[in-house]
């Protein structure tokens, strides 16, 4: 790993699961796996660096979580519970890339090959965000330019505005749509869980899957 990375990746996990229960999702076995393991995993091979974002509190269990793999740095929210948007910049902050893949601990079937389409397709520009079907930006599987996401969180947190799309009216960003995405990973990638459920039906596809 060179001291300067080209291509970091932060992996969101500051949240406070409270659909998920009395645990932190991010630590939590997923099939065998501590499901920020399995994000960390697939972003790997295609970033020079992870930035893991959380609150203090929490980074025992996720050093514990990740341990044995490459050594990813934390970056802690200096303000807890300011929702993704601010974990986004707290991790881009303590990230080394010119441009960062972002994505949240609980997409575990995120793919490294649309990862890695991202970056070519935000190459030169701000930031690269999928949106397929005409629906919501995905913003927390997005790649960005470091500096300029930065500049545009922290003027939408000065405006009071936690929106995750807010930075984006700041930003000269391109939208990867539909076949430009399902040419590179298949919609599951998108799949975030949050519930119990949720959680437990995703450990059956991966046990069926092994
Ligand atoms: N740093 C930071 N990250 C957050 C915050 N809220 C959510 N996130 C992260 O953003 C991603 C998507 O958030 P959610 O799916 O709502 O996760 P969550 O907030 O932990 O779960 P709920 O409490 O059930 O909403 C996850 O990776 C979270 O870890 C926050 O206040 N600060
Ligand atoms: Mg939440």
């Amino acid at each position: 790993m060179t001291l300067e990375s080209d291509r970091s990746a932060v992996v969101l996990a500051g949240g406070g699961s409270t659909r998920f229960g009395d645990a932190d999702k991010a630590v939590a076995d997923l099939a065998g796996t501590p499901m920020v393991r399995r994000v960390v995993d697939r972003l790997e091979p295609v970033v020079d660096e992870v930035v893991v974002n959380c609150r203090e509190a929490q980074v025992p269990a996720l050093e514990d979580a990740l341990a044995g793999g490459p050594d990813p740095s934390f970056a802690v929210d200096p303000v807890p519970d300011r929702g993704p948007m601010a974990g986004i910049m707290t991790g881009l902050q303590e990230a080394t890339g010119e441009y960062a893949a972002v994505v949240a601990c609980d997409m575990p079937f995120v793919d490294p090959a649309l990862i890695a389409h991202l970056f070519e397709r935000a190459a030169g520009r701000d930031a690269a965000v999928p949106r397929v079907d005409d629906q919501w930006f995905q913003t927390t599987q997005a790649v960005y330019r470091a500096d300029p996401m930065i500049a545009a969180c922290e003027r939408a947190l000065e405006r009071g505005d936690r929106r995750v799309v807010e930075p984006l009216s700041d930003l000269d960003y391109v939208v990867c749509e539909d076949d430009d995405v399902r040419e590179y990973a298949s919609l599951e990638t998108f799949e975030n869980l949050n519930t119990r459920e949720e959680f437990e039906a995703a450990a059956e596809r991966l046990a069926a899957d092994s």
